[in-house]
């Protein structure tokens, strides 16, 4: 089932939580909406469940328009951050619900229930706990249960709003993986709210981002992270370094530091955005820029080491980050306090929209066009 949102806006009292936007998904896609809280995302997945009314725009469901459908009738499946699973009732008899109390003329017979029952328990994996109540399950098997009962109903849009947001880091993982999975085989339409970033990127077609009741970016998770519109979205997806300055030609600088950049830029001045794993790391002062640093801090927890850096003889709002393997990291030894110096290797370049020196914010949209440059050597 196709999506299509156009010119939607809502209003509350005086505050416009979403001002008009367009957003259309595929039949089958699985489409995150991303972005900071209190963004819109959960204004947005209301109206497309019809739990919200649209101030102005309308909402089509393939051809058909649902904008003033009730919710009933608009066959979506919910499933929440905190699902209330009816307490009094075992596994089964909460997955079955939604059937149970459907009016006659459209109730399954009872043996069609249970058979649909029986299958989505094999499908979340719980049918061991068919017959526990909800206060005897973890979790994790809490929000599987209100997945199968949100999909016992056959929906033909599933919505989801931060579904693992309450649940440790490493059953989150492993959920979302296996929600991705189960979308694959069965083929619905799903959207769903989250202001994780790696959640968003790791298991949507595409990632909606948003910002103060605004799309600021559609994409795949690939363009987004390789392509990001604003400083707002590169900001948002993750530790970033920010190196702003003067720029003459090819080189750009504040206080000691300085940049020879691949290519000169038109702009006078802006800001280098860097990811941690796009900087070279060096004990001595390097060709092509000049970087000095101090080692601040050292977490040798994940797959990388990621240092904490401190600029020596110039300016940055926020440490620096870097992201060295631990094999270097081992080879080398830095301590806490070091001196090192670092080399761009790629990043982008955001000029300023004036000669002004306002740091970036989230206001992405107050600044000029950004220009993708290659810093490698
Ligand atoms: N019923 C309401 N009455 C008044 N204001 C509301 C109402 N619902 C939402 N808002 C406001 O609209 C804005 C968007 O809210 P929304 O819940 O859509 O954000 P969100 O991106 O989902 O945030 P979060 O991640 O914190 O859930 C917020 O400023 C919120 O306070």
């Amino acid at each position: 089932m196709s999506i299509r949102i156009q010119q939607v806006s809502k209003s509350f009292g005086s505050f416009q939580a979403l001002h008009p936007l367009n957003l259309d998904i595929q039949d089958g896609e699985m489409v995150g909406l991303l972005g900071p809280s209190g963004s819109g995302k959960t204004t947005l997945l209301r109206m497309i469940a019809g739990l919200e009314s649209c101030d102005t725009g309308k909402i089509f469901f393939q051809d058909q328009e649902v904008t003033r459908q009730h919710v009933r009738d608009r066959r979506v499946g919910f499933v929440f951050q905190h699902y209330a699973l009816f307490k009094h009732m075992t596994v089964a008899e909460n997955i079955a619900f939604g059937l149970d109390v459907l009016p006659k003329s459209q109730r399954p017979p009872q043996q069609e229930i249970q058979r649909r029952v029986s299958e989505l328990l094999e499908r979340i994996q719980l049918p061991h706990l068919a017959q526990r109540y909800p206060t005897q399950l973890s979790g994790g098997q809490k929000q599987r249960v209100a997945l199968a009962r949100a999909l016992a109903m056959q929906p033909r849009v599933l919505l989801l709003d931060e579904p693992f947001g309450a649940l440790d880091a490493k059953v989150r993982k492993e959920l979302r993986r296996w929600l991705r999975e189960l979308h694959d085989e069965l083929g619905f339409t799903s959207v769903f709210v989250t202001h994780d970033q790696e959640e968003a990127l790791e298991v949507s077609d595409r990632v909606v981002v948003m910002s103060q009741g605004r799309i600021e970016q559609q994409a795949t998770p690939q363009e987004l992270y390789h392509q990001p519109a604003s400083r707002f979205v590169y900001d948002f997806l993750g530790q970033v370094n920010i190196f702003s300055g003067q720029v003459q030609g090819k080189k750009m600088s504040q206080g000691e530091a300085w940049i020879e950049l691949p290519h000169p830029l038109k702009a006078e001045q802006g800001e280098v955005f860097l990811r941690s794993h796009e900087l070279a790391l060096s004990r001595e002062p390097v060709q092509k820029a000049h970087l000095p640093m101090q080692i601040n801090a050292i977490n040798l927890i994940g797959a990388e080491v990621r240092l904490e850096l401190l600029p020596q003889g110039w300016s940055s709002a926020e440490p620096w980050e870097v992201a060295i393997s631990h094999q270097d990291f081992n080879s080398w030894q830095p301590q806490r306090g070091d001196r090192c110096f670092l080399r761009p290797l790629a990043g982008q370049f955001f000029a300023a929209a004036e000669a002004s020196v306002t740091p970036a914010g989230p206001e992405p949209l107050n600044w000029s066009s950004s220009t993708r440059i290659s810093l490698a050597s």
